[in-house]
């Protein structure tokens, strides 16, 4: 018997899998997407290599996945875009280039609080490995 409790479980897990059907199509059809999966493998083992703080950690995780939603919704308006303006039109042009420079943004801003976190850390690691 399916119980009001159950459907809306049932429609929970359906949302779900759309979305992580979504990633995985995002994933496929963009290297940049890629690369960022790649990166943020590398973040990850770096962060359990070299002692960090919870506040930095929570940091570092932030950056990675600020990138990764800029990156999924740039994504999605350049599909979005080559679905309703097949055909060279300035203004998709415009919509497609402030997507990248959100993805920009928060590539930049990932750098830095990467560079910030890790930096020191991975310097003190390195130290400590050597001497
Ligand atoms: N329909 C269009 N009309 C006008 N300019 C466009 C159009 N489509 C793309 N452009 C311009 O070309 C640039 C690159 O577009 P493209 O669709 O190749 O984006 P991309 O970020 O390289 O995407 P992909 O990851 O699919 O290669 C856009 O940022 C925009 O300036």
């Amino acid at each position: 018997m399916t119980t009001p409790r159950h459907g809306r479980r049932r429609r929970e897990v359906d949302s779900f899998r759309w979305a992580a059907r979504g990633v995985r199509a995002a994933l496929v059809r963009e290297p940049h997407l890629r690369f960022h999966a790649a990166a943020t493998v590398v973040v990850a083992v770096l962060a359990a290599l070299v002692p960090l703080t919870p506040a930095e950690r929570a940091a570092l995780g932030l950056a990675v996945g600020l990138v990764w939603v800029a990156e999924l919704v740039n994504t999605a308006v350049e599909r979005l875009v080559d679905l309703v303006s097949p055909g060279f039109d300035p203004v998709a042009g415009q919509v497609k280039d402030i997507a990248a420079g959100a993805v920009l943004v928060a590539a930049v801003v990932a750098a830095g609080v990467g560079a910030t976190v890790l930096g020191p850390a991975l310097a003190g690691w390195v130290r400590s490995a050597v001497g």
